[in-house]
């Protein structure tokens, strides 16, 4: 039989840890009563983010073998060899976050570089196929990509801008219409893998960090269940919590967009990366994730005219931005400022990073 150039090894999974580690607890948002338990769904997600914090949805309708499916294809990118992998690199001096990043850059004082790489492929629609990486490795699996980003957009993001929506008090449509899947915004599929360091050399970074405390760019970040434990977020009582491993479930983290929207009111996740426990400290970490970034259309730090922020003192009119900056003129900007860089985290980068008025701390730490 003739073989394929679609058949290529199937990722398998790595056992989960068996260490004892200090969890985070997890609201759970049950995405089944989507559209039709609506009410409830926005209950949920009020407890989630002003009660809880930290959250993860589930009952998606995304399968696990479509979760398997696109990390095998992530991991056969990623086996490439790095000279085919740099035909299309990130051009991270434009802030362009789509295409193969290297781990190039040191981190902090350690003299450690960077173990993890990353392919990111914007939504694969019409609007955006000049960004699209030009990989002839990725050509035939364009449509199952598609496909799959697709889903994710429809049954998880749409969904929840929805919900962030009505939690809001505001239209429905409110992040959801400049954020629909046809129109152009920053948004990537992104597979990346950490490669396993010596211990020696983990014990140079400090708190063995692969990344440092940080949030996101965009307005949620969708991480799909990772078995490989090195997750961490910073709990309102100033403690770093391992994020558990729940299958076929997908943790969701606010971002600096959605903190913009909402004064302040959606605080983003603090989270950083660490050396997995020793059980799992060889085997390499491939991740999963869809972020979801700015419309490049979106008025970045005009606070939504949300009863709920109003009644909080959170809205005030007479204090919008006059001329906000688009989302992806701040997109960008902040990419290029995170990543143009030989190295991350020196104090000149944990200055905190300004834009046009609006400002971004970009160091975490307890
Ligand atoms: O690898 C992970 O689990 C998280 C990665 C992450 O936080 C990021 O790339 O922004
Ligand atoms: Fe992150």
């Amino acid at each position: 039989m003739p073989t394929s150039v679609l058949d290529i090894p199937t990722w398998q999974r790595p056992a989960p840890t068996q260490e004892k580690l200090e969890y985070a607890e997890l609201a759970r948002i049950d995405l089944s009563k989507w559209p039709e338990r609506k009410d409830e769904l926005v209950e949920d997600l009020r407890h989630a983010v002003t009660e809880v914090g930290f959250w993860l949805v589930e009952n998606t309708g995304i399968t696990d073998e479509e979760v398997v499916r696109q990390h095998s294809i992530g991991n056969a990118f990623l086996d490439l060899p790095l000279d085919e992998k740099r035909k299309h690199p990130c051009n991270f001096a434009e802030g362009n976050f789509f295409g193969f990043r290297e781990g190039f850059r040191i981190m902090g004082n350690s003299g450690v570089k960077d173990n993890s790489e990353a392919l990111c492929l914007p939504k694969i629609v019409p609007s955006l196929a000049h960004e699209f990486p030009a990989y002839d490795f990725l050509q035939p699996f364009k449509p199952e990509i598609e496909s799959f980003q697709r889903k994710v957009h429809e049954r998880v993001l749409d969904p929840l801008l929805r919900l962030f929506a009505l939690l809001l008090e505001l239209p429905e449509e409110y992040f959801a219409a400049a954020h629909a899947w046809d129109r152009p915004t920053e948004d990537h599929l992104r597979y990346m893998r950490y490669i396993p360091n010596p211990r020696e050399v983990d014990e140079k970074l400090p708190d063995k960090q692969y990344l440092n405390g940080h949030t996101d760019f965009g307005i949620v970040t969708l991480l799909f269940a990772q078995v490989v434990q090195g997750l961490q977020i910073l709990t309102g009582e100033n403690e770093w919590k391992h994020v558990p491993y729940i299958p076929n479930s997908i943790v969701v983290n606010t971002a600096d967009i959605l903190s913009f929207a909402t004064a302040g009111w959606l605080k983003s996740t603090i989270h950083r990366v660490i050396r997995p426990p020793e059980d799992q400290a060889t085997v390499p970490r491939l991740g999963l994730f869809y972020f979801s970034r700015a419309a490049h259309d979106w008025p970045t730090g005009v606070v939504a005219p949300s009863p709920v922020l109003a009644r909080l003192g959170l809205y005030d009119p007479s204090a919008q931005p006059t001329s906000p900056v688009s989302g992806l003129e701040f997109t960008r900007a902040r990419v290029k400022h995170s990543w143009d860089r030989p190295v991350y985290g020196d104090d000149e980068f944990n200055k905190g990073f300004e834009f046009k008025g609006l400002s971004v701390k970009t160091h975490y730490e307890k």
